[in-house]
């Protein structure tokens, strides 16, 4: 902001609206956008990126919902023949898309009535956020009140912590970020991307062997839930760690060297993954794990006995049994998990797996990556088992708690991904499709 002149910026940003909106409907020429317009700079995008539209051969009508409106971009676009209203019955009927310029970066959460009854007039017309869904929570990606639910997302400079963070996120659409040139600080809300996940992803050295890349143990399972122990050491058995060790009962443990044979007993580990299953024998089984003084994952029915703090470990909470550790209704958690996973962090003094759409991972210095990967398919049995059995490998691997999470749900997601290519999927197809999707990463490394 501080190198380029404001109106450079925005053009920028106007020219990048103008291209995605073009890119949507497939043309110009003929095609017919609603602008729905708000006070401030938000507004001006809309207005200047309208133009043009109108000048590609766009009818634009801009719906003005207040009685300021960026000076330079409302001349821009009737200098380029698009007309402006102030009532919904002025407009003409049906557009090809809306456009929502009503608030950004700058908006206050909820929507005026005028801007509700506008979006209700042509609901079902694919809309357009500008930067960001107006009414959302830009900051927290809380929502409060009214605010736009949008097809595509196309934001500036950076993705804002409510394209990341739900319940926000899920009102983004899809998101299309245009670069503006911005000298950016580092963000206290960061997503992986591939690169960073080639760059962190441990790999074996020249002389490596099965102890020096590591040994991840698994306490999960029980009589009730035998499966949860296999589904877990399958996430934990992807090839990531040297070696695998289950321990739990005769019975269980029978069943997980037949399904697993490479998978030994009782011995040092660098990191225990434990709770999926457990049941009734969770508390024996976080007792035991704690007892090694390594770091831990602990996941389901372990996470009711946890107390204290727990530094270098990883808690991998759903959003009920986050409430339940918290004391809270899960509701409010679902309503504000970026505030309550930090929270959990601190309180707890370890790193923080909030498991939901968007899966935030909080370090306790408050650092947060959201993850940007998977598919709702994953919303299926079995699969946090997978989770925790995998951050636990990258944990007994030598990652740091906070790498592990973060690079586990993010691989946990794009193999999932990968495995549903759009349909169903099972836990096993997931943990079967870990090892592919690590192999398609690194083939694209360099
Ligand atoms: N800062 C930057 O670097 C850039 C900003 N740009 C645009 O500028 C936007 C920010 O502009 P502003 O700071 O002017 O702020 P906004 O345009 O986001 O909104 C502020 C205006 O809306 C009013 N308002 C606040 N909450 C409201 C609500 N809930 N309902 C109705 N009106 C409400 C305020 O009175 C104020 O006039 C960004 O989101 C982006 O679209 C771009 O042009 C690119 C560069
Ligand atoms: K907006």
């Amino acid at each position: 902001m501080a190198r380029l002149h404001d109106g450079a910026l925005m053009e920028r940003a106007a020219a990048g609206l103008a291209a995605a909106v073009l890119d949507l409907l497939g043309g110009g020429y003929g095609r017919r956008v609603l602008l729905l317009v708000g006070s401030g700079d938000n507004g001006g995008d809309g207005l200047l990126a309208g133009s043009m539209l109108a000048r590609r051969g766009v009818r634009v009508e801009a719906l003005l919902l207040s009685d300021h409106a960026h000076a330079a971009g409302l001349a821009a676009l009737r200098a380029a023949g698009g007309l402006t209203v102030r009532e919904v019955r002025d407009l003409h009927p049906r557009p090809d898309v809306v456009i929502d310029a009503i608030v950004g970066i700058g908006g206050r959460p909820g929507l005026r009535p005028a801007a509700v009854e506008a979006l209700e007039s042509f609901a079902g017309v694919p809309v357009v956020a500008v930067d960001v869904p107006s009414g959302v929570d830009v900051d927290t990606g809380e929502v409060d009140g009214p605010h736009v639910t949008a097809d595509l997302t196309v934001t500036f400079g950076t993705h804002k912590v409510a394209h990341l963070v739900d319940p926000a996120a899920s009102a983004c659409g899809a998101l299309h970020a245009v670069d503006i040139g911005l000298d950016l600080p580092e963000p206290a809300v960061e997503a992986l991307q591939p690169a960073d996940v080639r760059r962190l992803l441990p790999q074996p050295a020249l002389h490596a062997h099965k102890y020096t890349r590591g040994v991840v143990g698994v306490r999960a399972g029980s009589s009730t839930y035998p499966g949860a122990a296999l589904l877990a050491v399958a996430g934990a058995n992807t090839g990531l760690a040297g070696m695998v060790r289950y321990v739990g009962s005769e019975a269980v443990a029978s069943r997980v060297r037949e399904a697993h044979p490479e998978v030994v007993g009782e011995g040092r580990v660098q990191a225990w993954v434990v709770g999926p299953g457990g049941g009734n024998d969770a508390a024996a089984m976080l007792d035991a794990a704690r007892a090694d003084g390594v770091p831990l994952v602990v996941d389901a029915d372990a996470l009711a006995h946890v107390d204290g703090t727990l530094p270098g470990c990883v808690l991998t909470p759903h959003a009920g049994e986050l409430a339940g550790i918290l004391g809270l209704a899960r509701e409010e958690v679902e309503a504000r998990p970026l505030a309550h996973v930090r929270g959990a962090a601190d309180r707890f003094d370890c790193v923080v797996l909030l498991k939901g759409h968007r899966t935030l991972v909080a370090a306790p210095d408050g650092l947060v990556r959201a993850t940007s990967t998977g598919t709702p398919w994953l919303a299926t049995a079995g699969a946090g088992d997978v989770l925790a059995g995998l951050v636990g490998s990258l944990l007994a691997a030598g990652l740091p708690a906070f790498d592990a999470a973060s690079l586990g749900a993010w691989v946990h997601g794009a193999a999932g991904t990968r495995a549903s290519r759009g349909g169903p999927l099972t836990a096993t197809t997931l943990a079967g499709s870990i090892p592919l999707l690590m192999r398609d990463l690194l083939a694209r490394q360099g």
